[in-house]
C-alpha cells in the first residue's frame, strides 16, 4: 500500500544509541544494517508502537504498520493459511482465500498451507511469516533478518519477490548480509553507537542483480566498513 507520509524516528537511548535522526523515504525500501545488539529491532519496534524494554528520549512519526519480528510471530495452533490470513480476522475483515493463495504460492509454500508451524523447517516458517506479512498490504512494512533462515537460492529468490511486491511501499529491512542490502536496498543505512550513516545504494531499481559489479563493488565496500 503507498502512502506519502515519511515515518520518522527522532531522539536517543540512553546507554544504547545516541540521539539519532531517521525519516523513511515514502515508497522506498531502506536496508538497516550494524553490529549486533546495537538497536536495529529497538528502532522497527519503536516505529510499530511496540514496547522496547529500553528507555527512548524523542519522537516518533509512523504509519499504520505489519512488522516481521525475528522470530516470526506465528501462531503455533494456527495452520499456514491461518496465519497469513490473521491479520484481517484480527481486523474482523472476511479472509481473502485469492490473496492468500497468491501470498503462500508467492513464497514458495504450495502444498503446506494446512500445516501447523510445528511441521514446518525453520526456512518454511520464515516464508510462512514473510507471507503474513506481505498479505498486510500496509503502508509501511518493517522486517527484521527476514531471510536469515533461507539457504542462498532461496534468499536470492523470496529476497527479489518480496523487492517487487514492495514496490511502492516505505519499507525499512533489518540485515546482516551486505550483499542483500547492495541488491535490495534503495538505501543503505549503517547503524553505530554514535547514530546512523548512509551508504552509497548502487544505481538502478532493486531488486539488483548479484552478479552486476555495481553490486559486488557496494557489497564489498559495506563489509569492509562492517569490519572496520
Ligand atoms: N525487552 C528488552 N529488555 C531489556 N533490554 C532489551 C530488550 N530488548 C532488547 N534489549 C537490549 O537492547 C539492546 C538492543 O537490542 P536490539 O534487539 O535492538 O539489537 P539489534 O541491533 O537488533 O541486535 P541483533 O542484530 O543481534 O538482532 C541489546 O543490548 C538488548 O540486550
Amino acid at each position: 500500500m503507498r502512502s506519502d507520509a515519511a515515518p520518522r524516528v527522532a531522539g536517543a537511548a540512553p546507554g544504547l544509541f545516541a540521539a539519532l535522526d531517521l525519516t523513511l523515504e515514502p515508497g522506498r525500501l531502506t536496508c538497516l544494517l550494524g553490529a549486533s545488539g546495537v538497536g536495529k529491532s529497538t528502532l522497527l519496534r519503536l516505529l510499530a508502537g511496540l514496547p522496547t524494554g529500553v528507555e527512548f528520549q524523542g519522537t516518533v512519526a509512523t504509519l499504520p504498520c505489519a512488522l516481521m519480528g525475528q522470530d516470526g510471530g506465528l501462531f503455533p495452533w494456527l495452520t499456514v493459511a491461518q496465519n497469513i490470513g490473521l491479520g484481517a480476522r484480527l481486523r474482523r475483515e472476511a479472509a481473502d482465500p485469492a490473496r492468500i493463495a497468491r501470498m503462500v504460492e508467492a513464497v514458495g509454500l504450495d502444498g503446506l498451507e494446512d500445516r501447523l508451524p510445528a511441521q514446518l523447517s525453520g526456512g518454511q516458517r520464515q516464508r510462512a511469516a514473510l507471507a503474513r506479512t506481505l498479505a498486510e498490504d500496509r503502508p509501511l512494512v518493517l522486517l527484521d533478518e527476514p531471510f536469515s533462515a533461507l539457504d542462498a537460492r532461496l534468499r536470492l529468490q523470496i529476497g527479489d519477490m518480496a523487492a517487487r511486491l514492495l514496490q511502492g511501499t516505505t519499507v525499512l529491512m533489518v540485515t546482516h548480509d551486505p550483499a542483500e542490502a547492495a541488491r535490495l536496498g534503495d538505501r543503505i543505512l549503517v547503524m553505530t553507537p554514535g547514530g546512523l550513516a548512509e551508504h552509497p545504494a548502487p544505481p538502478g531499481p532493486v531488486p539488483r542483480r548479484h552478479d552486476a559489479p555495481e553490486v559486488l563493488a557496494a557489497q564489498a565496500a559495506l563489509t569492509d566498513r562492517l569490519l572496520a
